[in-house]
């Protein structure tokens, strides 16, 4: 209610403002999550099988598709097994009842499914914005297939157009100094040891390592870089995810949900 005293009004426009950008805000967070959604339950619908051994990716898309999975559980009677990979992708499973497994009792997997930061027109990836991304890709790895869910925003022509942060990569938190100066002096560009949020100091993978985020300035061949960049001495693993996904279901703004294939198949 705007009262008839001065400055009043002004008050009453910025408070406006406020709400609409506010509302703004969280109707684009909840149509991103809505695309989320689409996207993980037509991935499950169409790819989860009775008895497949699945890989449970890490994030908040992979939310839906083991929500997902759980119904189809106990309205279908689908019988699955899940292989996580991360501390959230098996607290996730657990949550929902689903029956927990490892690499051990199953080193080959019918299906993985994860999210991404960004996929580019090949279907390469950037991952690990989350802080997983080693036993992602070691769980996706040993997938007969990965499949990956994302909304909208993650599309884009070439990586690093739409994720701002730059490349994870995990490294041996001792090497972190000598890595972050390698990095930079071979590839160009600034990597940064990756902060937590909510405590004093680096963020700590699920492994007990480091993340730097190294924002590069031009990259052609995103292959050799990965290369290369494994190839340094303390680094554990890229976010670059390079010829890995086989299909990325996108949910998009309007509601529907674009299946893309990586192209060289
Ligand atoms: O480290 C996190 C993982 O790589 C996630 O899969 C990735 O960050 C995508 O997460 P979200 O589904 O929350 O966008």
């Amino acid at each position: 209610m705007c009262l008839g005293l001065p400055g009043v009004s002004v008050v009453c426009v910025r408070h406006s403002l406020l709400l609409l950008v506010q509302r703004r805000l969280s109707q684009g967070s909840a149509m991103e999550t809505e695309a989320k959604k689409r996207a993980a339950y037509m991935a499950v619908d169409k790819y989860v099988q009775n008895n497949q051994v699945l890989g449970i990716g890490s994030g908040s898309t992979i939310v839906h598709a083991v929500k997902r999975i759980a119904e189809r559980v106990q309205k279908d009677g689908l019988k699955v097994v899940c292989v996580p990979s991360s501390f959230q992708a098996r607290q996730l499973i657990l949550q929902n009842k689903l029956p927990l497994s490892d690499l051990d009792q199953y080193p080959e997997l019918d299906l993985a499914i994860d999210g991404a930061d960004e996929v580019d027109n090949d279907l390469n990836l950037i991952k690990g914005g989350g802080g997983c991304l080693t036993q992602e890709k070691i769980v996706a790895s040993c997938a007969k297939k990965f499949i990956v869910i994302a909304d909208y925003r993650k599309i884009s022509k070439c990586l690093g157009e739409k994720w701002k942060r730059g490349i994870p990569i995990e490294v041996i938190p001792k090497a972190y100094l000598p890595l972050t100066r390698t990095i930079a002096a071979r590839f160009g560009g600034v990597a940064e040891l990756r902060m937590a949020v909510s405590k004093a100091g680096p963020l700590v993978t699920d492994n007990g390592n480091f993340i730097l985020d190294w924002k590069f300035e031009k990259v052609s061949d995103w292959k050799t870089v990965h290369c290369s960049i494994k190839m340094l001495p303390g680094v554990v693993e890229t976010g670059l995810f390079i010829d890995l996904a086989e299909k990325v279901f996108f949910g998009m703004e309007d509601g529907t949900v674009e299946v893309r294939e990586r192209p060289s198949q």
